[in-house]
């Protein structure tokens, strides 16, 4: 990655543009002493600290005007040749999202921006709810190169909801069938962070900053993600990218969705709560493991950009479709079947990471490998439970406790004991009665009733879920988390400073 070449720098480039200088400027240096001086400027990505992208320029003066303008126009057709950037944008802005700033954003950091570099956009703010995925199954979606989210995960979740979702009626392709070969999405999607965890952002960027998440649009990065579909009884229910949670990010999240008006602070007032609670909940869960993934939830390394692990699966996805009409092995595949009683269920896709847990809830799950990370906690006393949580904080193994299991899989199924009790038509009476005496006396931690899914910050309905991961089923204009030449914490320059 630290190496320079002509086609590196194009890729760091922003604009260029001629320079429009007024007299101080001319007077200042030696390029006083030119009679009638010309100038263009180059608009490039800075790399900063901790994956951090700014928008620098630098401007080159010149004492003949016709080699000015070679070097403008070889440098405009240099970047015009670059057909991964944007031209047209579709912009969804929540302005409710995180801390209400989604529109604020935008407009002062991020709107300048794709001027600068010429990128056309159609800006709609949404009014409710669903506004935008309701809006991209009706707009002319060939028009745009992608569509971008300012929002949180919540956000995000819409956009890719509308973005798969009309790809699928488009193709004639029925959602609820959980077997059902989903069409991929080509178009991009940009995300714009103002939400409360922003953690698809900080997964696939590695930071949560507006300007860097604008630069990575503007430079046409691509980041294939897997997606997980999410169904009930041949009912589609959901997709997730991040965190498919029942029992404690469940709870959390139902408790926080009441406190909505505290804005990013009520998942820690909910946290507090939930941890205190204590509650597990009994079931069983059904998975069938990775195999064709070559890395595993325990390994040192992380996805970074470029990875080859992710890259392997890309292939095989490749094959797969070529293949396509052949008979499926994986239904013929073995499952697994677990029973126990779970302070914790956690599909995650992706790290999660976010800035309260800088390494994720997973630190070595992919991007784009085709599997998620099925973490499992049994029940345990609530100091080891902290003892647990405080590893998402620090460098420690959060995998290595007694009452933590961890697979990689490509699907599940979950279904609680309530559920399969009355689903074999169990009805005792006294055991719901103790289930309505456990509700009013929380600081009982029996099961009294179900959890609920956290689907990428939204609870679903029902907790029976069948849950399957496809394969790099959309893209983002991000790189995922670049590995830094000198040292984690250190600048490193992009190479446009490096040829300057
Ligand atoms: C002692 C400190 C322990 C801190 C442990 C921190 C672990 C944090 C892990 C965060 C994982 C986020 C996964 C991402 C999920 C997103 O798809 C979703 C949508 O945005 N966000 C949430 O559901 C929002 C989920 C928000 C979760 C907040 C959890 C806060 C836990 C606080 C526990 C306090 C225990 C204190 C005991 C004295
Ligand atoms: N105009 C609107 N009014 C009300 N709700 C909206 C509006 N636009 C979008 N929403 C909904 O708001 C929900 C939350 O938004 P968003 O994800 O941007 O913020 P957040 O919940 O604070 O952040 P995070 O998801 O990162 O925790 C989304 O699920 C989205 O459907
Ligand atoms: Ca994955």
């Amino acid at each position: 990655h630290c190496q320079i070449s002509g086609l590196d720098v194009i890729e760091g480039i922003i604009a260029v543009e001629e320079t429009e200088f007024n007299k101080k400027q001319r007077n200042t240096g030696k390029w006083q002493k030119m009679a009638k001086p010309h100038a263009f400027t180059v608009y490039y990505v800075k790399k900063a600290r901790n994956h951090r992208w700014r928008c620098s320029d630098v401007t080159f003066w010149c004492v003949d005007e016709h080699l000015c303008n070679q070097w403008i126009q070889a440098l405009k057709e240099l970047l015009e040749m670059q057909k991964s950037r944007p031209k047209q944008l579709l912009v969804y802005i929540n302005p409710y999202g995180g801390r209400r700033q989604g529109k604020r954003i935008y407009e002062q950091k991020v709107a300048p921006l794709f001027s600068l570099a010429s990128i056309s956009t159609d800006v709609v703010i949404t009014e409710h709810a669903n506004h935008a995925k309701d809006n991209l199954f009706e707009v002319n979606i060939n028009k745009y190169d992608g569509v971008v989210c300012v929002g949180g995960d919540g956000m995000f979740s819409e956009v890719m909801h509308g973005l798969i979702g009309r790809m699928q009626k488009d193709s004639g392709i029925d959602q609820n069938n959980p077997k059902a070969p989903l069409v991929q999405c080509n178009i991009r999607i940009g995300i714009i962070p103002a939400g409360s965890t922003d953690c698809i952002c900080y997964s696939t960027v590695g930071i949560i900053d507006p300007v860097t998440s604008a630069l990575h649009i503007i430079v046409g990065d691509c980041q294939p993600l897997d997606v997980s579909s999410v169904h009930h009884n041949n009912t589609f229910l959901k997709y997730s990218v991040s965190l498919l949670g029942y029992g404690f990010y469940g709870d959390i999240l139902k408790d926080s969705e009441k406190k909505r008006w505290m804005g990013p602070m009520r998942y820690d007032y909910s946290g507090f709560k939930t941890f205190l609670s204590h509650h597990y909940y009994e079931g069983t869960i059904s998975f069938q493991p990775a195999r064709h993934t070559l890395g595993s939830p325990r390994d040192k390394d992380s996805c970074r950009t470029g990875c080859y692990i992710c890259k392997k699966s890309e292939q095989q996805l490749a094959e797969q479709h070529k293949e396509r009409g052949l008979k499926r092995e994986e239904d013929e595949e073995e499952w697994k079947v677990i029973k126990g009683k779970f302070l914790a269920i956690n599909a995650v896709n992706m790290s999660c990471a976010c800035p309260r847990s800088p390494k994720g809830l997973s630190p070595a799950a992919h991007l784009a490998d085709g599997s998620a990370d099925l973490i499992l906690v049994r029940k345990c006393s609530r100091f080891d439970f902290l003892r647990y949580l405080v590893r998402h904080t620090n460098q420690d193994d959060q995998f290595d406790f007694s009452f933590v299991d961890v697979y990689r899989v490509k699907s599940f199924q979950f279904t609680s004991k309530l559920s399969e009790d009355n689903e074999s038509n169990v009805t005792d009476i006294g055991k719901k009665r103790f289930g309505q005496f456990c509700r009013d006396h929380p600081a009982c931690c029996c099961n009294s009733a179900n959890s609920t899914w956290n689907c990428d910050g939204e609870t679903l309905d029902s907790s029976a879920i069948e849950v399957r991961v496809h394969c790099q089923l959309m893209k983002l204009f991000a790189r995922g988390i670049e590995e830094n030449c000198k040292g984690e914490d250190a600048d490193s320059q992009s190479s446009v400073e490096q040829l300057l």
